[in-house]
């Protein structure tokens, strides 16, 4: 798999990741967890937002890498947990193929599987996502960006 099926980016700030993992979190409240697993690394910050609303302070990850950059590569699992997930919330920033996905779910098929976003190849792995993205749309994460200076157009139009 390579770049060339991303066609269009979603840009998103820290404030719009933000809003999203709290309105995902209206959708869990009424559920009980006994802690939170954090796919790494993606799912770390959201994971350490809905630990903060709602109040879970027992955190475990699964360490996993897939991609560099926009690159898809093989499923490396550094590490996994020592149960199958039931009464535990699992958290991904987002499902894209679902390989990924599919992967922890096996580790864990009794956890209730959340991601931020989710596109349509990898939704049907996960319970609950707040936002459908395209397929060919790469997700900009706010950890993966900086603020830079922006020439004003006039100076832009005279090169
Ligand atoms: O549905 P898939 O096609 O498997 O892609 C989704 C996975 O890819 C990204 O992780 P990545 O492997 O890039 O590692 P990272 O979380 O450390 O950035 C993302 O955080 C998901 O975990
Ligand atoms: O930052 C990311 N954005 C994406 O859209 C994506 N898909 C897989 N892995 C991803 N990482
Ligand atoms: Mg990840």
């Amino acid at each position: 798999m390579s770049t060339h099926r991303y066609h269009q980016h979603f840009t998103v700030s820290w404030d719009q990741l933000h809003r999203d993992v709290r309105e995902l979190c209206h959708r869990l409240i009424e559920r009980d967890f006994k802690g939170i697993v954090a796919i790494t690394r993606g799912g770390l910050i959201p994971a350490a937002l809905i630990a903060r609303e709602l109040d879970v302070r027992l955190i475990d990850t699964v360490c996993i890498k897939s991609y560099d950059h926009m690159e898809q590569g093989g499923l490396e699992v550094l590490k996994g947990v020592d149960h199958q997930g039931e009464g535990w919330l699992l958290v991904d920033d987002l499902v894209d193929t679902g390989r990924t996905a599919k992967a922890v779910r096996e580790m864990l098929p009794n956890a209730h599987f959340v991601t931020i976003y989710a596109k349509p190849d990898g939704k049907p792995l996960v319970d609950q996502y707040l936002t459908e993205v395209a397929q060919d749309c790469w997700i900009q994460f706010p950890w993966d960006m900086g603020v830079a200076y922006v020439e004003p157009l006039v100076d832009q139009a005279k090169r």
